[in-house]
């Protein structure tokens, strides 16, 4: 079983600042794997999930946290995504892939609530192909992740915390980024030997 012990979190050493953000290119996702020296080919991409939890206590020894679990639901015209519910994990696995391998609800299937639509979210776990030291990600260029958080800002829920799982294939000296980019809130990475 894949374990991820290490973390680079909130609290930055001192060469983790965002001295050395440059300016995003807009190269193609070989090209920004190429340019950064990480490596993603889609084999090893950890999954992407969303949710928001809910405490319930059954009694002062065991706390029990149920979770709504949603997916990303991108459009491949634009930068837009939404996060919609999903009832099982049984569900995920049987949703329609798109052109990219990314299992999401099919667009005529209108039944799932939209996380944004309701009460927001506590949690994302984010793809991505690579990600830095200063917790800068590099997606797949389209902006979706960001425009999204941009979105969580504006709901009463605020933000959500962000969580990358990261293979040491995927950790980069410096990744690209501009002011659009939200650093990530945790990268939990494997051991790099
Ligand atoms: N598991 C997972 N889910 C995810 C992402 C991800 O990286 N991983 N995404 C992270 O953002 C979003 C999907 N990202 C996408 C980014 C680009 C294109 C796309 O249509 N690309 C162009 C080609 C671009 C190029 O090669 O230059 C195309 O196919 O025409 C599709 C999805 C949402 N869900
Ligand atoms: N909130 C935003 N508002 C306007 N433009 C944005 C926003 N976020 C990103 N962009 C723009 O979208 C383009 C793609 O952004 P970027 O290269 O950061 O995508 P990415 O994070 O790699 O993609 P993805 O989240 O889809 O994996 C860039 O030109 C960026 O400036």
């Amino acid at each position: 079983m894949m374990t991820f012990q290490h973390s680079w979190g909130q609290q930055r050493g001192k060469n983790e600042d965002e001295n050395g953000r440059i300016a995003s290119s807009k190269a193609s996702p070989e090209e920004r794997s190429k340019a950064t020296g990480c490596h993603s080919d889609g084999r090893r991409e950890t999954t992407a999930v969303s949710g928001r939890f809910t405490e319930v206590v059954q009694s002062p020894q065991v706390h029990v946290l149920s979770a709504d679990c949603c997916v990303s639901e991108y459009e491949s015209t634009s930068s837009h995504m939404d996060m919609l519910k999903v009832n099982s994990l049984q569900d995920i696995e049987t949703l329609p892939l798109t052109s990219w391998n990314i299992r999401q609800p099919a667009k005529e299937d209108d039944s799932r609530e939209e996380a944004l639509a309701s009460g927001g979210l506590d949690l994302i776990l984010m793809p991505g192909l690579g990600f830095d030291r200063a917790r800068n990600r590099l997606g797949r260029g389209k902006g979706f992740y960001d425009n999204y958080l941009e979105r969580c800002k504006k709901h009463p829920k605020g933000k959500p915390y962000t969580i990358a799982l990261a293979f040491k294939e995927q950790l980069c000296e410096k990744v690209p980024v501009d002011n659009h980019d939200v650093p990530i809130d945790e990268v939990l990475y494997e051991d790099e030997k």
